[in-house]
């Protein structure tokens, strides 16, 4: 028996993990790292023998309050095993540890270790890093990150939350001057958190300078009552993230000392001179860095949906493809490969340009720490962009998920509802999508000003393809192409030929009349398409250098399978801009076409062993569909069982309302 086949596993699924062409233990090691996936198998040990760490009921099946209870009792003991179990300096393990203890729905730590210590870190001045951090690290207190307002979250200029600079007592005052100046949103503000960053409108010496962060104590340490001036609560329940105590805010005239402003970038000195920061964005710092995650944070998601529905696909069967051969398991249908493999696909691009983006963010950090900053706005456009499409992907990508697992898919047991409500809040927080995308936007169209000048920026791996010529028609069934230059040559192609159009409608417009953001705003649809094509293009050319780094050949050929699809699929989604001016021929939409399904018949059977290689645990998943032992039917049943209805054969109240009405209406008929 091996890790992956046990005694009592479903037969079926045990026959897919038979058929894989490659080992999946070796592919997992590619997958994870070697040193990675044996400190995952350490932690996910460590944890399965703490059965405290166990939720006391499925968490489907508990009210708000008992969610936030129980999350908030596993925090703590995350918190107090973290030293035991993990290196707590190594991120991959912190949020692998966290993700297995707390699960993702959320939990009191969340913001704190994700936006508030990044905002320490990269916002406080010395002195304040020494007198902040050791606390935030050791607990001391839980923060947040509070910036959005009920009137405000995507402009920034508009927040009204204002913080006075008095220098008779060298205090700043915090106020919320009307109803929509209310913080609104932060996550664990409602009842976690006893601090906060708290972005307010920064007035000294009469003038305005914009909206700057500050650090400021909300709950009295040892009550945790508000303190004096401050109203705070929670917003009551979302959409999904009903763990998390996402709150309101509200200062009435609150004190705190000047040196509570983060004042690395920017300053107030003591008689209220404003000195302002080497580059105005400084202060969005933690924003760029949980943009920069969200990306890992999609392909999380989607290699977990499509774990489950390829496991589910593997042991539901139901049909017959050939008549009178039995009943095929629903994976062999090749529109069910077609919902499920490109979501594989996604999620292990995702994963590799996650990668790559997460490391140009750290080494920006420490750029930005030796006073260099020009690397700022290239990772700003490429951070917002890959955002909003990896999000907005994924979001759809699990959806798809979801359907291919029938009626079973929409219970809770499938896992899939707390996966999508957790995984489409990204595509609001931390910038709403069409407004990342416009971000990355305005980078394009400065470097479509810089073709049409004739005047390239100095090289950069992102965007240098935009100032090359590439093929004036399409290749990708000309040539033999085994490193997919043609198609990453496509991409390449529909990036530029958008950008560049709706850059020349740019100054079109403002020629004929119209101001600068009125020609902004008529172009916008279009704007947004060229920065999904810049970022696809990116993701692609990271997927294709990353296959190529591959020495074993049974695991690159699963990979390149994958990149197949990968490339095809994309092709076929842009079809209609590669073909609208000719770059492409319907011949070749039919060759990309065809390219698709033969990937999905060579993934086919591998795709259970290519699931398994993604070592995501059963306590991870949180899916009756998606078991590793494919015994989803009995494991059905005991869920439903353990259903709080299921507590009384007779609802305490049938017969106040239902029984009486029956029990009526036949005594009226016997009448
Ligand atoms: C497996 C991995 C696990 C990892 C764990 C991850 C867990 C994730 C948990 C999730 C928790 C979620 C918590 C959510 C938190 C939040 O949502 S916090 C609130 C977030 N809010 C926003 O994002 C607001 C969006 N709005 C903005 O960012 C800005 O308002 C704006 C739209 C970008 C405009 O800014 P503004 O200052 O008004 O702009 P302008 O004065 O017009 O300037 C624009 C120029 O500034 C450049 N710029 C803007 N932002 C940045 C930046 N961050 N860095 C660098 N440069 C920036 C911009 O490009 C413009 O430049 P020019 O074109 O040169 O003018
Ligand atoms: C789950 C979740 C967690 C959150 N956590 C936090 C947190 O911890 N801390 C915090 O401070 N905030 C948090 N937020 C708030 C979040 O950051 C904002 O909701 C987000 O930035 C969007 O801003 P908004 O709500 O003002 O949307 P709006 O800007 O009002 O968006 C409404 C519509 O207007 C469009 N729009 C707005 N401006 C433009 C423009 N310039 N161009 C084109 N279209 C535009 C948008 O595209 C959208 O379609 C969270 C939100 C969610 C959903």
């Amino acid at each position: 028996m091996s890790r992956y086949i046990r005694e009592g596993d479903n037969p079926d699924l045990t026959e897919e993990r038979r058929k894989a062409s490659f080992d999946t233990e070796a592919m997992a090691e590619l997958f994870w790292g070697a040193r990675n996936l044996m400190r995952r198998r350490e932690i996910a040990n460590y944890v399965e023998q703490h059965r405290e760490f166990d939720d006391p009921q499925p968490t489907a099946f508990m009210t708000r309050e008992e969610l936030i209870e129980n999350a908030t009792r596993k925090a703590v003991l995350t918190m107090e095993h973290a030293e035991k179990a993990i290196d707590i300096t190594r991120d991959e393990e912190s949020h692998y540890f966290n993700a297995l203890t707390m699960g993702i729905d959320g939990n009191p730590f969340g913001l704190h270790l994700v936006m508030a210590i990044p905002t320490i870190m990269n916002n406080a001045d010395e002195g304040q890093q020494d007198e902040w951090l050791p606390k935030a690290l050791n607990r001391e207190f839980i923060a947040t990150y509070a910036q959005t307002e009920m009137g405000h979250g995507t402009n920034l200029k508009k927040l009204e939350t204002t913080a006075t600079y008095d220098p008779k007592t060298q205090e700043f005052i915090l106020h919320s001057p009307t109803i929509t100046s209310t913080k609104w949103w932060p996550g664990n503000l409602g009842k976690s958190s006893n601090y906060s960053v708290v972005m307010a409108q920064l007035y000294s010496q009469g003038k305005c300078y914009g909206a700057h962060p500050f650090f400021v104590q909300l709950r009295d340490l040892r009550t945790h009552k508000p303190l004096p001036g401050i109203t705070v609560g929670d917003i009551g329940p979302k959409f999904g993230i009903n763990t998390n105590d996402n709150g309101f805010l509200r200062f009435d005239q609150v004190r705190i000392p000047r040196r509570s402003m983060f004042m690395k970038h920017a300053k107030i000195l003591p008689d209220g001179t404003y000195v302002p920061p080497s580059h105005s964005k400084l202060n969005y710092s933690a924003m760029v860095y949980v943009r920069a995650a969200v990306v890992s944070l999609m392909a999380s998601h989607l290699l977990a949906c499509s774990t489950i529905a390829v496991r589910y696909s593997c042991i539901r069967r139901q049909g017959e493809i050939t008549p009178g051969t039995g009943e095929v398991k629903v994976l062999d249908y090749q529109t069910q490969q077609y919902r499920i493999f490109p979501q594989i696909a996604r999620g292990v691009a995702f994963r590799l340009s996650g990668n790559y983006i997460i490391q140009l963010y750290r080494q920006t950090m420490t750029d930005i720490k030796n006073g260099d900053i020009s690397a700022v706005p290239d990772l700003h456009a490429i951070s917002c962009g890959l955002k909003a499409v990896t999000s907005y992907q994924g979001a759809l990508g699990l959806e798809q998920c979801r359907m291919a697992c029938g009626g079973h898919g929409y219970l809770q047991a499938s896992g899939f509802p707390l996966q999508y409500t957790v995984a489409i809040g990204a595509c609001t927080y931390e910038g709403e999508n069409m407004v990342m995308l416009l971000q990355t936007a305005r980078h394009l169209i400065k470097m479509a000003k810089a073709i049409r000048s004739g005047r390239p920026p100095k090289p950069n791996k992102v965007i240098d393809y935009l100032f090359k010529k590439g093929p004036t028609k399409c290749l990708i069934d000309q040539t033999y192409d085994p490193n997919y230059q043609s198609v990453l040559e496509a991409f390449e192609h529909l990036s530029r030929r958008v950008t560049l159009e709706v850059y020349d409608r740019l100054v079109q417009l403002q020629q004929q009349g119209r101001s600068y953001e009125l020609a902004w705003n008529e172009c916008a649809v279009d704007l947004c398409k060229a920065t999904r094509a810049h970022v696809r293009t990116f993701l692609a050319k990271t997927f294709v250098e990353e296959v190529n780094k591959i020495a074993d050949i049974s695991l690159k050929s699963v990979f390149q399978d994958l990149l197949q699809l990968y490339l095809f699929y994309e092709v076929t989604e842009c079809a209609a801009g590669l073909l609208e001016d000719g770059f492409m021929s319907g011949q070749q939409l039919t060759y990309a076409k065809k390219n698709v399904y033969d990937a999905l018949a060579k993934i086919r059977p591998n795709a259970a062993a290519i699931v398994d290689s993604f070592d995501i645990s059963d306590r991870e998943l949180q899916s009756v569909l998606g078991r590793r032992d494919g015994n989803v039917y009995e494991n059905l049943l005991k869920w439903a069982q353990m259903s709080p209805l299921n507590k009384h054969d007779v609802l305490p109240f049938h017969h106040k309302y239902l029984g009486k009405m029956m029990d009526e209406a036949r005594q009226k008929s016997k009448l």
